[in-house]
């Protein structure tokens, strides 16, 4: 790969605008080795078409209202990006990126075009092994993309090689999440890690939005966020915050995201969108909505943002026949068979189920099937130790356990064995008074593991505010569907009956790795969609035309 960024050149050119308005029309493309994506024309409403003659992998792009978006497909893999750009520089920085190739390239000088002479760089050095920050002088993002997928890769050589406000998502399961940690390992210094659930908060070692924030439980207007920033330590962290990554967006609503905005154009005295902090959001809209209030997509800030969306595709969590089920169930455009298929995997009369984990709807169900498991049992209490103030809601103050307590992993405890958030076993002794839980790895792997105090920290940018130390389980008899989202979970029964809310049913069947981890209680409704979601994405994708099966070259009429 890197022997081919030096040969690929862009040749692009702009042209004068043949329109009246302010869009800018190009022609041009990028060369690969012999082989030419040629951007045949562009205009706000037309189609951009990048042809390629000799690779077999199709670059496809669309340029309309000011959204240049670009399909790659491969053989290996296809994805999207949809980018708000407007100079050649910018699409050059694409592709690169697309290619999971670093910015520049030794040929691209000469031909670049003079009123965009500065390639999309980073500014300050990044860093590839230290969290946060780095001193190095020259980025070497493929280091970093080893055990990524391509369109991982290429996710990540965008964050980190341009400043554009970045929009993560793609299904369950596409690795959003994985990324966004490697994202964070190779951020700089003055980024905030924050996520709108608590459970998503301590999977990435930050701290919750509000408390970031500052807001509590307000949504704050100017006048409100002018009282919060007379706290001078709320007002130096957003004056610090250079970078603001807010995970499990879809659970972001359009009034904070308003409030954001303001707090970041106050904070840094400016009126630039979020007071010029990027932005890097993290989630996937057809999961679950906002408690209370709007889309964020929905408010202007949304807007203003001008995010570059990057729609993985690739599923990790399930088998492509299984994710593409799951993926028209969360499109709303699921079959009749599809339906039938999940219903088929319907509880059988006394099957023994200890092994699973019930997904409800409610958090009285769950409280009442983890309590009835306690309470049946010879329990031992574990009691935390705090530091700071805050606390951290997610991790129990009190925590019972029992010998054969089926318990899923909180934290990361050993990567390399598996041992890391989401991993279930069963607690099958005690030694030095901690539980010993017996891990299920997977293929008939087991694996013993005395499970100590684990500290989960709430950190500010690199400062940790609180702590909590807790043994990192928790009961998985039953989760919250809520809870549950950011799960991957390796048997799991869904009671749907009383789905109550959008994307609701998607993100509990799709938590699972297999449909043979699935158990269906009572009659699974796969809830409804969200129409706004719907008119979001479609509005969105408009852009974006895949262009499945067809080589470069042909002309807009064929492509239609
Ligand atoms: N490049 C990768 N290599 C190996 N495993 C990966 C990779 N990317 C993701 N995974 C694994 O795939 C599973 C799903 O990943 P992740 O939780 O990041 O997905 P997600 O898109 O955030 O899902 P959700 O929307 O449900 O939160 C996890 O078990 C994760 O460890």
């Amino acid at each position: 790969m890197p022997s081919l960024a030096a040969k690929i050149t862009l040749i692009s050119k702009s042209l004068p605008s043949h329109r009246p308005g302010p869009t800018r029309h190009y022609e041009g493309g990028v060369r690969l080795n012999n082989g030419i994506f040629q951007v045949l024309s562009s205009s706000d409403e037309a189609k951009l078409k990048v042809q390629l003659k000799t690779s077999p992998t199709i670059y496809y792009s669309k340029w309309r209202d000011g959204v240049f978006s670009v399909v790659v497909s491969t053989k290996e893999t296809e994805f999207t990006v949809l980018c708000k750009t407007s100079d050649i520089s910018g699409l050059q920085g694409m592709v690169r990126s697309l290619m999971g190739l670093p910015p520049g390239g030794a040929d691209d000088k000469e031909n670049r075009p003079a009123e965009n002479r500065r390639p999309p760089q980073p500014k300050t050095p990044v860093a590839t092994t230290k969290r946060r920050c780095s001193n190095k002088k020259t980025p070497s993002p493929i280091k970093t993309m080893n055990n990524l997928s391509t369109q991982q890769s290429s996710a990540l050589t965008l964050f980190m090689t341009t400043s554009h406000n970045i929009f993560l998502t793609g299904s369950a399961g596409t690795g959003k999440t994985y990324l966004l940690k490697t994202m964070i390992q190779n951020s700089r210094k003055g980024t905030m890690v924050t996520s709108t659930t608590n459970v998503g908060a301590v999977l990435l070692e930050g701290c919750s939005l509000q408390s970031f924030a500052g807001f509590g439980i307000r949504i704050p207007n100017k006048d409100g966020i002018k009282e919060i920033f007379k706290n001078d330590r709320v007002l130096k962290r957003w004056q610090k915050t250079k970078t603001l990554i807010i995970d499990e967006c879809s659970m972001l609503s359009a009034a904070l995201l308003t409030s954001l905005n303001i707090a970041g154009k106050l904070a840094h005295s400016s009126n630039e969108p979020f007071g010029g902090i990027r932005l890097v959001f993290c989630g996937d809209f057809y999961q679950l909505p906002p408690v209370t209030g709007e889309f964020c997509f929905t408010a202007a800030s949304w807007t203003e943002a001008s995010f570059t969306t990057i729609e993985l595709l690739a599923p990790f969590r399930q088998r492509s026949d299984f994710a593409a089920v799951l993926d028209r169930i969360r499109l709303g455009t699921y079959t009749s068979k599809d339906s039938d298929l999940i219903n088929s995997r319907k509880i059988a009369e006394g099957e023994d189920l200890d092994d699973a984990t019930i997904l409800c709807t409610h958090v009285n169900q769950v409280n009442a099937i983890n309590d009835g498991w306690c309470d049946r049992h010879e329990t031992k209490t574990f009691t935390c130790v705090d530091t700071g103030v805050g606390g951290m809601k997610s991790v129990p103050k009190e925590l019972r356990l029992f010998i054969s307590a089926r318990v899923v992993l909180t934290a990361n405890v050993n990567k390399n064995r598996s041992l890391v958030n989401g991993t279930q076993g069963v607690v099958v002794r005690w030694e030095k008074g901690l539980p010993v839980v017996r891990f299920d790895l997977g293929f008939n792997r087991k694996l013993d593991k005395l499970v100590g105090m684990h500290r989960f920290e709430a950190k500010l940018g690199s400062k940790v505010v609180s702590s909590r130390s807790q043994i990192p389980l928790q009961l998985s008899y039953a989760l919250s569907i809520h809870k549950s989202q950011g799960m991957t979970l390796s048997k799991v029964v869904v009671d749907l009956e009383k789905v109550f809310e959008d994307g609701m049913a998607y993100v509990a069947l799709s938590r699972v790795k297999s449909l043979a981890g699935l158990r269906v209680k009572g009659e699974a409704r796969m809830g409804r969609v969200s129409e706004i979601v719907r008119k979001f994405w479609a509005e969105k994708k408009e852009g974006a035309e895949l262009a499945d099966g067809k080589e470069g070259g042909e002309s807009d009429d064929e492509q239609r």
